[in-house]
């Protein structure tokens, strides 16, 4: 089957057609031995790989090029494993895979090996084969450079830690809110209402997303129009939590935007910057009811931090952390705290925002501001009329 291309974007193409079956299958028998009992079996493999691994790169974000590496490197991946779709297997699973292996030293998400010669007996024993300790799921097991996965197996910084010092303007606050104020939060905003599913909730990339007094609208990465608004006031309690963070933080400015959202397991948003031109400083997020990991980017040294956000924790993006820097979450079912994976559990937001009227911006970011772009230009246009 030749994989479909066009659907995998950008995707490094010479790799997706080394997977097409029988032109580079990575079995002993070469095709025209095997039975067509084999053969169909084979078949069968490689579509589940071709799924797997274009699985693995969208939620990886590898939307260029596939990390994997055809010579033996120390640290191996279990593509279809761990990354976003861990199922059943926890690290202590994983770990007995490769326990008997000799020099493996840990699992990191990737899997290292004291050397590379360590790992090819590993990968020739498991790849593409049923694995008894995991209820004989078949395992696809490339080699990656480490580097590629440091994001993996890096620390996940918790709200205390100096590492947040390296985005400037970040500013995390543990049990911003109490956990009454929360239950209470959690019922305005209506995450056990009957039409939680139906259609007065947007969606995009899975979440569930509801605007308050103004709206954000994802197709044009900007202020929406009013039909996008689900409640036309921001609710009492949350004007008190805005009043309790402006005390707090010294904010002047007027938030006027709500968005409420719900992450279910497997659902994360994008690296981005908000809107340069649609919103000031700052951001404020609010957590609610279970954690999730969100990484901070820099656009051009491609650092990571990436923090974990506790239930009532508040979240400030001020100066460089708002309009500097790139932040998202990935589109995983569980993260990896401790090098532990823990997995993901529904977890709602507040994202409070104060609108931008002049629709400019004079940041030292251009990579990241959207203050020229034709769309903007042509609002600040029709606004100046
Ligand atoms: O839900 C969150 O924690 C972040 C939301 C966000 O970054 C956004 O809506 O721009
Ligand atoms: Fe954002």
């Amino acid at each position: 089957m030749q994989p479909n291309l066009d659907s995998i974007g950008t995707l490094e193409k010479d790799f997706l057609l080394a997977l097409e079956p029988g032109a580079k299958a990575e079995h002993p028998n070469s095709v025209c031995e095997l039975s067509k009992r084999e053969r169909r079996e084979q078949h069968k493999i490689q579509l589940r790989k071709d799924e797997a691994y274009k699985t693995f790169a969208k939620l990886e974000n590898f939307t260029n090029k596939l990390p994997f590496s055809k010579l033996p490197r120390k640290t191996l991946v279990i593509v279809n494993l761990g990354f976003g779709a861990v199922g059943g297997a926890d690290t202590l699973q994983i770990e007995s895979v490769f326990l008997k292996f000799k020099g493996f030293e840990r699992v990191i998400m990737a899997h290292e090996f004291r050397g590379g010669d360590d790992a090819q007996i590993a990968r020739d024993e498991l790849h593409e084969k049923p694995c008894t300790q995991l209820n004989n799921k078949i395992l696809f097991i490339e080699f990656v450079n480490h580097q590629d996965f440091a994001h993996l197996s890096d620390r996940v910084y918790n709200g205390s830690d100096k590492k947040l010092d390296m985005v400037p303007g970040l500013l995390y606050t543990d049990e911003f809110i109490s956990a009454d104020e929360e239950k209470q939060l959690l019922d305005i905003i209506g995450h056990e209402s009957e039409d939680f599913d139906g259609t007065s909730w947007l969606t995009a990339q899975n979440r569930k997303i509801q605007h308050y007094k103004n709206s954000f609208d994802y197709k044009k990465k900007h202020v929406g129009d009013m039909s996008l608004v689900a409640h036309t006031e921001i609710p009492d309690l949350i004007q008190k939590l805005i009043e309790r963070a402006k005390q707090a933080y010294g904010i002047v400015a007027d938030i006027d935007q709500l968005t409420a959202q719900c992450y279910s397991p497997g659902t994360g948003i994008s690296f981005h910057t908000d809107s340069h031109t649609a919103f000031n400083d700052p951001i404020i997020i609010i957590s609610l009811l279970n954690p999730i990991v969100m990484e901070f980017r820099h656009p051009s040294t491609h650092s990571l931090v990436p923090i974990d956000l506790n239930p009532r924790s508040l979240v400030l993006l001020s100066k460089d952390a708002r309009f500097g820097w790139e932040h998202g979450i990935r589109a995983r079912k569980s993260d990896l705290i401790d090098k532990k994976i823990r997995p993901r559990t529904e977890r709602w937001s507040l994202t409070l925002r104060s609108i931008n009227k002049n629709v400019t911006c004079s940041c030292d970011y251009p990579a990241l501001c959207d203050s020229n772009s034709l769309y903007v230009r042509a609002i600040r246009d029709s606004k100046n009329k």
